[in-house]
């Protein structure tokens, strides 16, 4: 009777927690594993994906949360695009691919620069320590050695939490349990600071925003001086041969 009473307090009160809207970015080098990730926890095959080119946008519900995540290539020369995804960001999910030893020390140095952002240090980060499926891959405590992760949280204060999982292992319900429970810890640490952590997205969100208005004025302006240059010599260039059409008739031979 009391657990069926204390069942029910507790429905009650998460049914009276409002929808939170969490945007979390996932982020690892190429081939880490971060778009079979996504497929998996949303129920497709995490079979035959293709690297990311950009990036794939993905929904979804869990409990009172509306989840969207943005798997992000990890390419070196597409990495440059991870900072504009920072601001909004309440968290990271950060994928490794344990079985390829001999990138550690890039994956060590993509993490310190995701971490050095100031809009992402502070933020919780979950490290899915991924690939376990593979013969030689690195344990858990392993991962953490290579990739000096408590130093590098706690020095940027990020509450973080490390699964080792396997992203092929199944999808939807099937799915790696370790990363269900990573997702789950993430967003419960979200849930635990939310008014903060909103405040400061919204904050960061308007300068960002605000930044990237001022950036697109100034190409804008670069735009039209350079067209207004080349308009002015296009005329200058014109100008021999307006007079040269307009002399041309005088040169014409006289007939009857
Ligand atoms: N054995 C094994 N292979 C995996 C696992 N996760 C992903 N893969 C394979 O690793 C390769 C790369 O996976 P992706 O999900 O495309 O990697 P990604 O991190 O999204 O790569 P980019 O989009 O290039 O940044 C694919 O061939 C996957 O099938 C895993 O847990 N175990
Ligand atoms: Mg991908």
């Amino acid at each position: 009777m009391f657990s069926l009473m204390a069942n029910c307090c507790s429905w009650l009160k998460r049914w009276q927690e409002p929808v939170r809207k969490v945007t979390l970015i996932m982020v690892g080098l190429d081939n880490a594993g971060k778009t079979a990730t996504v497929r998996g926890i949303q129920g497709e095959s995490p079979e035959d994906v293709a690297p990311t080119v950009g990036f794939s946008k993905i929904d979804l519900k869990q409990g009172r949360f509306e989840v969207t995540i943005f798997d992000l290539g990890g390419g070196k020369r597409i990495r440059n695009i991870w900072r504009n995804y920072y601001a909004e960001s309440y968290g990271v999910i950060f994928v490794v691919d344990s079985s390829d030893i001999a990138r550690m020390e890039e994956t060590k140095q993509a993490m310190i620069e995701v971490l050095n952002s100031p809009k992402i240090s502070g933020k919780p980060v979950l490290v899915l320590a991924n690939k376990q499926d593979r013969e030689g891959a690195l344990s858990e405590a392993d991962v953490i050695e290579s990739l000096s992760l408590e130093k590098l949280v706690n020095e940027h204060k990020c509450l973080c939490q490390i699964e080792p999982c396997s992203a092929i292992m199944g999808c939807g319900k099937k799915i790696d349990k370790s990363i269900k429970k990573g997702l789950y810890w993430l967003l419960h640490i979200i849930a635990k600071d939310f008014d903060a952590l909103n405040e400061r997205i919204q904050r960061d969100t308007t300068e960002q925003k605000a930044y990237e208005e001022q950036k697109k004025l100034e190409r804008a302006e670069r735009v039209r001086r350079i067209r207004e240059e080349r308009g002015s010599r296009t005329s200058d260039l014109l100008l021999p041969f307006k007079a040269l059409y307009h002399q041309q008739p005088t040169m014409l031979p006289i007939r009857d």
